[in-house]
């Protein structure tokens, strides 16, 4: 079994737990609140705005100029949806990027990102790519997952997790080269680094479990605070 294979397998588990998530299910359901929703909209912009920095180090640590020109050109779609996406107005208001640079990266968010951008230092496309393919697949599935399910169709529920760009999908999709690369790589690796990568990649898996949840709970650094002032116990939140 290749490296991929195998993450794709142990990742599973993750995934199942992805589609029972609350939040998941709410999008199925139309039954998220506006501030759930908003919650998640501002956190996820920001996360993507990091992600362009994992990207970046993909193109710089590229094994060959093949490589470093599919990750140039995810870059250049990863920042044309995200110009789409500040576009939108949504009913709270206009979310330029300008207003949203004041907007808190809120804790689940930055242990995601931060997980992400540590295995930058490493200039291992073989350690890096796993970190931020993982979301990708993740929601690639999740979309898949979406077309079994009979969902409300009224927005924003009916856009939610819906496959639309036809470039992550099939064999030449964004996703199976970024799988086939990290094959290649994993050729020349020892058997540490690609145990490594694939950690990697599961811990995404499970940060977006969380990513979901915080949104969900509509967990802040604020509510932290308030918990651990208040002195109490535990993870009620
Ligand atoms: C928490 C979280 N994880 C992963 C992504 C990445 N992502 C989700 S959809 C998409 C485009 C493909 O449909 C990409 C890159 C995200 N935005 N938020």
């Amino acid at each position: 079994m290749s490296l991929s294979e195998e993450m794709i397998q142990e990742a599973q588990p993750y995934l199942i737990a992805n589609e029972k998530h609350p939040f998941v299910q709410g999008i199925i359901k139309g039954q998220l609140t506006p501030a759930q929703l908003q919650y998640y909209d501002r956190q996820d912009i920001a996360f993507e705005y990091n992600e362009v920095a994992v990207i970046t180090a993909l193109v710089n640590a590229s094994t060959s100029t093949e490589q470093a020109l599919l990750f140039q050109k995810r870059l250049t779609l990863q920042l044309s949806m995200l110009k789409d996406w500040l576009k939108r107005e949504p009913a709270d208001g206009p979310h330029d990027w300008e207003s949203l640079k004041q907007a808190p990266i809120q804790p689940i968010n930055q242990l995601y990102r931060q997980h992400m951008v540590a295995t930058i230092p490493t200039h291992s496309v073989l350690q890096i790519l796993p970190s931020f393919a993982a979301g990708e697949w993740m929601y690639i599935e999740l979309g898949k997952f979406m077309e079994t399910q009979t969902r409300v169709e009224t927005e924003p529920f009916r856009s939610f997790l819906t496959l639309s760009n036809q470039d992550f999908l099939g064999p030449r999709g964004y996703i199976q080269q970024f799988f086939d690369i990290i094959d290649h790589e994993a050729q020349t690796a020892s058997t540490q680094e690609q145990q490594r990568a694939k950690a990697t990649f599961l811990k995404s898996c499970l940060l977006e479990w969380y990513f979901w949840d915080a949104a969900y709970k509509q967990i802040t650094w604020e509510n932290w605070q308030t918990m651990a002032l208040k002195g109490q116990a535990g993870l009620g939140l």
